[in-house]
């Protein structure tokens, strides 16, 4: 096995930002690059929030937290990951992006280093066939928000080999997750189900059966779900969201099809907490506003 100290990060939005945290609190040095400097700074502030946060809330001592954020270091050029034992890629849900960035990042990376995609529903097969040596390509699901979710899913694509699921299942153990392993089908075993649940919700929303709130209070307390389909929404972002659902549309069928409100507010920029507002509104901080008004569709 190769010993993995340092981990190389490409892309450093919501999830970027959230996988960076816990591999530096878990002792791996990390290298976050973006092709935004504003996403970069904006992922250092974060990172940096979330650490208080979690030093207030006693999850964290301030030495180990001070600690973690010496040990990520952004970076302006990709070729500055070539020395990365493990490199795990976080960038927008697109396939054409994501073969061009994993040509890159084959070129770059010594051929024992695994390159792991964090898609939500993608082929690894697909991305993987950007590579010259597509058998290192892995899947490396984490969920949102990465620090609190247990599980990485790890998926397989066509010519992923046992020893890059082995390591790849150690690294998500030892970042602190349980793991499952699974093989490549659309969505995986996590995506297709909370996709299908999120579109569902809003064909609901689109007839008039309830308030957002309601919806998602009759989710959680009647099915037992931690968070309702809107709730859970707003926090994966409905851009990524929908971008999953076009494309298990495309691959598994009908029952798929996106739900033209949830449509309409990817086109309205309601693209959940990252944009201030989603199904529901969020202040500066985060925090949820809660609407005196009375529930309408258009809402
Ligand atoms: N949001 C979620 O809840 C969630 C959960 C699990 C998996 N995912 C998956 O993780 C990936 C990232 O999702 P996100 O929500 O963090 O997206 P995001 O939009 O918050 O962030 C994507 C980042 O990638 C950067 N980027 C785009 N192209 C790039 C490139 N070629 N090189 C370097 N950086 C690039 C962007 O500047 C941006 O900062 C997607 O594949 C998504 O499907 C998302």
């Amino acid at each position: 096995m190769r010993q993995v100290d340092h981990i190389g990060i490409v892309g450093a939005g919501v999830m970027g930002v959230g996988i960076a945290y816990q591999a530096a609190v878990q002792g791996y040095d990390v290298r976050l690059f973006d092709v935004s400097d504003s996403a970069l700074e904006k992922a250092i502030q974060q990172i940096a929030s979330l650490v208080k946060r979690q030093i207030e809330k006693e999850r964290l001592t301030h030495a180990d937290g001070q600690a973690a954020l010496t040990r990520i270091q952004t970076v302006k050029s990709l070729d500055e990951l070539a020395s990365c034992d493990f490199i795990i890629e976080a960038i927008v849900e697109d396939i054409g992006a994501k073969q061009s960035l994993f040509r890159k990042l084959d070129a770059i990376s010594p051929e024992n280093v695994v390159l792991a995609t964090n898609t939500s529903a993608k082929s690894i097969t697909e991305i993987a066939s950007a590579a010259s040596r597509p058998e290192r390509v892995i899947g490396m699901h984490f969920f949102n928000p990465v620090h609190r979710m247990k599980l990485v899913e790890v998926v397989r694509g066509l010519q992923t080999t046992d020893w890059v699921v082995e390591q790849t299942v150690k690294l998500g153990r030892e970042m602190g997750k349980e793991t499952v392993r699974i093989q490549e089908r659309p969505g995986f075993a996590t995506s297709r189900i909370s996709a299908l649940v999120g579109n569902e919700a809003f064909y609901m929303l689109m007839e008039g059966v309830g308030s957002p709130e309601d919806i998602d209070q009759a989710v959680k307390l009647g099915l037992n779900y931690p968070m309702g389909p809107f709730e859970l929404g707003d926090l994966v972002g409905w851009d990524t969201r929908l971008k999953v659902l076009q494309y298990l549309h495309e691959t598994l069928g009908e029952k798929f099809r996106p739900c033209p409100l949830l449509v309409q507010y990817v086109k309205s920029g309601r693209l959940g907490r990252k944009t201030g507002q989603g199904v529901y509104r969020y202040d500066e901080q985060g925090r949820r506003v809660k609407e005196q008004q009375e529930f309408s569709i258009g809402r």
